[in-house]
């Protein structure tokens, strides 16, 4: 049986209760031979993505070498000249190399587009490092093909507890991938420091890990942020804008944000899955009722980005609402 247990954190608003996230464990589910199993599993997907928009989930098919790798490659990675990383280029937002910003000094961050292709890893290295490194390339490439088949069962269990199956071919085959990789510097504080604004993802899921040192916070539908102290084996699940309005607000997209204190630097890294371009993300019939009245003109997730990085993107409360709500 999969194990429900409960992280514990407290929230920062001197909350007596503490706010827990609920943690999920994914063992070797087939969803064929294990239908029992599967669905007990969806049931507490569903849940927690409704009430917290995000869960701990542990899965036991990263290997701790391919982990212990991960971490290598990082480090590597942000150790590299300032001139190296800035090769890093996209027109897209933080699809790029970015850091340096003065209202979040401590952050820096890469991505890899389609990292789980591995022309496209094999690209990216040689991008970095032109005499090769095989051993980084690998691990980016085998991690992020892991993260994506997990991110793919997870999207299978939210089509299904919502009676949407009949749209997995054009759900899956509407996304690309983003391995985004972070470092937070410690601000040499013991005070708590911004290492990264509150927001709500923009895409569809993404999957968090990072190494020991905790930062992320996430706000609950009542407003108290919950500390993340996930398992040193366990990865953080959450829902972006693109799927709460695609679910027509049944799953939530919660804010989160990340403050730094002490000396330690953190680095974590995250699987996205984004709509592609020109693919136009509209809430099917069947999640739209009296109930449910429709939150969101459909709208093309590239666009939507465009608007979100403008001055007006970044003062509303709610970006997705004020672009394109009902
Ligand atoms: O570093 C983290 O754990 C969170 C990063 C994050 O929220 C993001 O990249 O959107
Ligand atoms: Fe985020």
């Amino acid at each position: 049986m999969p194990a429900r247990e409960y992280v514990s954190s407290v929230g920062d608003m001197g909350s007596e209760t503490p706010t827990k996230l609920p943690c999920i464990h994914f063992s070797n589910l087939d969803k064929h031979t294990n239908k029992l199993e599967w669905d007990s599993t969806k049931s507490q997907v569903h849940q927690a993505l409704q009430e917290f928009g995000c869960f701990e989930a542990t899965f036991h098919n990263i290997p701790p070498e391919l982990q212990k790798s991960m971490f290598e490659s990082l480090q590597l990675l942000f150790d590299l000249p300032l001139q190296t990383k800035l090769k890093n280029r996209s027109s897209k937002p933080f699809h790029g190399y970015v850091g340096q910003y003065p209202m979040v000094p401590l952050y820096e961050s890469m991505g890899i587009e389609d990292a789980p292709v591995p022309e496209k890893t094999e690209s990216f290295t040689k991008m970095l490092w032109p005499e090769g490194n095989p051993k980084f390339c690998e691990t980016i490439q085998e991690f992020s093909e892991k993260l994506s088949k997990f991110d793919q069962m997870v999207r299978m269990m939210v089509l299904e507890s919502l009676g949407l199956e009949k749209y997995m071919d054009e759900h899956m085959d509407s996304t690309n991938y983003l391995l985004r990789v972070m470092k937070y510097k410690g601000p040499e504080t013991n005070e708590s420091k911004l290492g990264l604004n509150s927001h709500t993802d923009k895409n569809i899921v993404t999957i968090l890990h990072q190494n020991q040192v905790n930062g992320l916070e996430v706000q609950t539908k009542s407003g108290d942020w919950i500390k993340i102290q996930p398992s040193p084996d366990s990865f953080i699940v959450m829902i972006g804008d693109s799927l709460y309005a695609w679910t027509n607000g049944r799953l939530h997209s919660p804010y989160h944000r990340v403050m730094m204190s002490g000396e330690k630097a953190r680095y974590s890294f995250g699987l996205f899955s984004i709509p592609k371009a020109g693919y136009v993300i509209r809430a099917p019939i069947e999640v739209v009722d009296e109930q449910h009245p429709l939150l969101f003109k459909p709208f093309d997730h590239v666009e939507f980005l465009q608007f979100y990085y403008t001055e007006d993107g970044q003062r509303a409360q709610s970006a997705l609402k004020t672009y394109c709500g009902v």
